[in-house]
């Protein structure tokens, strides 16, 4: 890869300056001084954003004219637009748009910045799992599916549903609309037009902006030229979003009543100011590296004193471990989980290092003191008694008692110690296959190493948070 004076391939090069083109055609300003900024290359991060010139604290670095946004009102355009929510009908005009091999898109609407969106997600893990239920996954992919911690496994086939999801609304959208989909574009067999799904839905999924345009919460986002080449920082960001001029501080999963319809987007930097060469980096949100791996395909480079002193998310969700118990436990098994599916605490069981001290989400703690409500080797239970203790239970949640009795929350206990000699365990055998893979693997594209050093991570911050739980 050739890179020019500005760190961009000729090609970025070329498509950056198509994409300023077309943003002053919608009146924004892209002059260094209201726009201060330029891409360029980022290892392992494809693009970053970076300051062009230094720029003081609280200061405008780019003002996003609405129409440049692709979401639910500049794609109102659509027959029915309303039949498919906002990542849906993103994804289904990205689909629809998608450049071939080496070409630029042909929108009549967003062409310059479809053209410039990555081409490419071979390395995020939903790629991975499609192709498998493609039956279509390379042995790279196999491998790095097979070295992934559980609890991002089940996230990530989470993902994958929700995706599936979105795939046949689509579908069934197109069929009512056929006229849409069928003269525009080059043959595509199934498989390959599942493929340019995922590298539609991928694009939406990884560089949305929550964006209050008044609708329900789901259909709140946009896609943002520009604003959407900044990488993530967990510490430190120095850029933020805000409200365009007079209105409020925009802020991620807020709502205002009655919405304020597409505005333009402002981005202002941060207390502490830029300078020049510097990356301009935004916060996604406070995500452990599970939640970072499986949505947007990285994870942080973090110590184990930033998982110890609790100043980072770390977070491990053991469900898989809790799971295996219940299922040997027979009928028993079976009632505490109806029982908790039915009261809404099934799944989502953490351990958590931040804030201090490090604890146990309250879910967990609730579906142990359940399991531990029938202590194994009393015998049978009579309805009465199942009944009984699955009141004492239920006041707990209720907040009606604090705890089921004090066996019980010392068995609680107990368990939460077993729960982290097991993550740890599974983590010490985890960390030691990815290092195999590594040496096994030194003649792999430099994505693999790149992924197989954040699966790393991954285990790493479990094993972190489940020691930081024992030594606590
Ligand atoms: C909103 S885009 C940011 C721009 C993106 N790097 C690009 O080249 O267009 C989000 C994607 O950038 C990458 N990314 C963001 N922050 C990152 C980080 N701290 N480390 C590695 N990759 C990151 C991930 O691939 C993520 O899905």
């Amino acid at each position: 890869m050739t890179l020019t004076d500005s760190g961009l391939t000729d090609c970025h090069e070329r498509r950056w300056n198509a994409l300023l083109e077309w943003l002053q055609g919608h009146g924004m300003m892209v002059d260094e001084d209201h726009l201060p900024v330029r891409p360029k290359n980022v290892a392992g991060a494809r693009l970053g954003l970076f300051a062009i010139v230094d720029i003081p604290p609280r200061t405008p670095i780019l003002t996003l004219p609405s129409k440049a946004k692709i979401n639910m009102a500049t794609l109102g355009h659509y027959p029915y637009s309303k039949r498919l929510t906002a990542t849906q009908l993103i994804s289904l005009h990205l689909l629809l748009y998608k450049p071939a091999p080496g070409c630029e898109s042909d929108d009549p609407h967003f062409a310059p910045y479809i053209s410039i969106l990555p081409r490419d997600f071979g390395d995020h893990p939903l790629t991975w799992a499609v192709h498998r239920t493609l039956g279509a996954g390379s042995r790279e992919e196999h491998s790095l599916l097979r070295l992934l911690p559980p609890s991002v496994l089940s996230d990530l086939l989470l993902l994958e549903r929700r995706f599936w999801k979105d795939w046949e609304a689509v579908l069934l959208y197109l069929d009512d609309l056929p006229d849409l989909s069928s003269p525009r574009r080059r043959p595509r067999t199934q498989s390959e037009l599942i493929l340019d799904f995922v590298w539609a839905w991928l694009n939406v999924n990884t560089r949305c902006l929550y964006d209050d345009l008044g609708l329900g919460k789901d259909n709140n986002m946009s896609l943002c030229p520009v604003f959407d080449f900044a990488n993530h920082a967990w510490m430190q960001p120095t850029m933020e979003p805000v409200r365009a001029a007079g209105s409020e501080i925009w802020r991620p999963g807020r709502c205002s009543p009655g919405g304020d319809g597409n505005t333009d987007l402002v981005c202002v930097s941060c207390e502490r100011g830029i300078v020049r060469d510097q990356e301009v980096t935004l916060s996604y949100g406070w995500h452990s590296n599970r939640t970072l791996f499986v949505e947007y395909g990285f994870a942080n480079a973090i110590t184990s004193e930033e998982l110890m002193s609790g100043v980072y998310p770390g977070q491990v969700n053991v469900q898989d471990i809790v799971t295996t118990w219940l299922d040997c436990r027979g009928e028993l098994g079976t009632f505490v989980k109806g029982t908790l599916e039915a009261e809404g605490y099934w799944g989502d069981w953490t351990i958590h290092c931040s804030p201090l001290p490090t604890q146990a989400s309250f879910r967990l703690i609730t579906a142990l003191r359940l399991y531990h409500s029938f202590p194994e080797g009393a015998g049978v239970w009579s309805e009465e008694e199942t009944t009984a203790a699955s009141r004492r239970w239920r006041d707990t949640i209720l907040g009606h008692e604090e705890v089921v009795s004090e066996e019980n929350e010392k068995a609680c206990e107990e368990s939460i110690g077993e729960i982290c000699e097991v993550v740890i365990k599974r983590a010490e055998r985890g960390i030691e296959a990815v290092k195999e893979d590594m040496r096994m693997e030194s003649e792999v594209s430099e994505w693999f190493q790149d992924v197989l050093v954040a699966v790393d991570f991954l285990w790493f911050e479990e094993r972190a948070v489940a020691k930081a739980m024992l030594i606590a």
